[in-house]
């Protein structure tokens, strides 16, 4: 685990920021290697790894099933956690500025792991997605309290040819203009950087506050898994 950190510490994190401002997301090389990938992927069956499993057409979140690991974090996810945290804070730092808002966020994960236990948000959210043939995420935004770190990370498991359709697809709500879509061309291995919720715009008066929310279209054939990496933790 520490080669894949020190491979995301060493990531061009200026380009990857100017990605986040242009397109609303950045897409890391493949980090994960495909044997890392199946094995995370494969901890899906492990019931003792998970604290609950949602089922998303219950709940009119789409179709498909979802899982929440527990505490403790496999060490994969808990090494992505930490290791992606303090270069996303360094831009939510920036975000918050340009957003005019108050929030600083601390420099390293286990600082804001401990204030969301402090404020009430003792859960665990870094969750294993699985999409079926018919299977879609209907856009949301993962919130899961007041203390809401404003980006997330998409970890692709699949191999790229076992599965079509299942775009992962964001869209931003600019105000008072028309909502822009992006649809992230992301591989086994690549990791997908995301707004949680707001994302500062440049426009001619300077810093507007889009609203972002993603989601899966529906896959057509094959099965696709995703590793969710949010970093606030769950009221
Ligand atoms: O499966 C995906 O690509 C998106 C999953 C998702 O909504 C998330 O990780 O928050
Ligand atoms: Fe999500």
């Amino acid at each position: 685990m520490d080669t894949l950190s020190a491979q995301i510490a060493a990531l061009d994190w200026t380009a990857l920021g100017r990605n986040l401002d242009d397109l609303g997301y950045a897409l890391t090389p493949r980090l994960l290697d495909p044997a890392t990938c199946a094995a995370l992927a494969a901890s899906y069956h492990d019931d003792s790894r998970f604290r609950s499993t949602v089922t998303m057409a219950r709940h009119g979140y789409g179709k498909g099933e979802y899982r929440y690991f527990a505490y403790p974090l496999p060490d994969a996810v808990q090494a992505l956690r930490t290791a992606l945290y303090p270069p996303l804070a360094a831009i939510a730092n920036v975000w918050s500025e340009r957003l005019g808002q108050t929030d600083i966020w601390p420099m390293t994960h286990d600082v804001l792991l401990a204030r969301c236990h402090a404020f009430g948000q003792p859960r665990p959210t870094p969750l294993l997605l699985r999409y079926r043939a018919g299977d879609y995420n209907c856009l949301h935004q993962d919130l899961y309290g007041p203390i809401h770190f404003p980006l997330q990370a998409v970890v692709m498991l699949s191999p790229d040819d076992s599965y079509t359709g299942g775009a992962l697809t964001l869209v931003e709500n600019r105000p008072r203009m028309q909502s822009r879509v992006e649809v992230v061309p992301i591989h086994q291995g690549q990791i997908a950087l995301i707004p949680v919720r707001d994302k500062p715009r440049l426009v001619a008066t300077g810093w507007s506050k889009s609203a972002m929310r993603h989601g899966v279209s529906t896959v057509l054939s094959g099965e696709r898994q995703t590793l969710g990496i949010i970093f606030h933790d769950a009221g």
